[in-house]
């Protein structure tokens, strides 16, 4: 698989933002610009072409000039659903979702899932990386996830039964996990901002 040829990125930026006070996440700024646009521009280079999912001002999503999909449910069922309007709508064999709130994600995200991906033979990978929180245990990230096209129909009956967490989905299928535990992956690659004061300290990480 080249990433450059048969992934397309899908940013997630479609979920209430309730920790962060029910704001639309994707349109806080971080070092200037969008959460979202960053996002978009970080993995961009990385694959074939962007889309973006959001459910509230899509009018300014649109604006940063990539295609964007609300997702199908109405009521904010969580990232499979934004999963699955990426799926729908993917021109390429694969899929790579990542949220829009982790500004700092690898710059080398995508060729690292499809590397897990073909090693394993597995039609989903997802992100990795020990947690400094946690005594530097693995912690899985599954909204980075890559994913075979084909999934969309199962996908879509997983939620349509009631399905809501990602793992619980991917673990029918056989998913490969990619470590970013190399010498220099950045430990905090995959911290995220839930609050406003978390964004506010990954900025400032970030400048430092
Ligand atoms: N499409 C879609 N994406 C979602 C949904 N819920 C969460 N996400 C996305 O999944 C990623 C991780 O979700 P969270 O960190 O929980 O973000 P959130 O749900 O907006 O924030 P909270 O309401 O505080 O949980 C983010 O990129 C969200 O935009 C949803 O219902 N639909
Ligand atoms: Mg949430």
């Amino acid at each position: 698989m080249m990433p450059d040829r048969d992934i397309t990125a899908l940013v997630l930026a479609g979920g209430r933002g309730t920790r962060m006070g029910g704001v639309d996440k994707g349109l806080q700024t971080f070092r200037g610009q969008s959460l979202a646009l960053h996002a978009a521009r970080r993995i961009q280079p990385q694959v074939a072409g962007v889309m973006l999912n959001a459910n509230r001002h899509l009018h300014d999503y649109r604006a940063l000039g990539w295609p964007v999909w609300p997702d199908a449910q109405p009521d904010h069922p969580g990232p499979l659903s934004g999963f699955a309007a990426g799926l729908a709508q993917c021109p390429t064999p694969w899929l790579l979702a990542l949220p829009c709130d982790t500004p700092l994600f690898p710059s080398d995200l995508a060729v690292r899932l499809a590397e897990a991906a073909a090693q394993a033979d597995a039609p989903i990978a997802m992100a990795c990386a020990p947690d400094a929180e946690d005594g530097g245990r693995l912690r899985t990230h599954a909204v980075f996830c890559l994913m075979r096209v084909t999934l969309l129909a199962d996908l879509q009956a997983f939620i349509d039964a009631g399905g809501r967490r990602v793992q619980q989905w991917s673990a029918r299928h056989g998913c490969a996990l990619a470590v970013f535990d190399r010498p220099g992956d950045d430990p905090q690659a995959f911290a995220n901002a839930n609050t406003l004061a978390e964004l506010r300290a990954l900025e400032a990480l970030a400048l430092g």
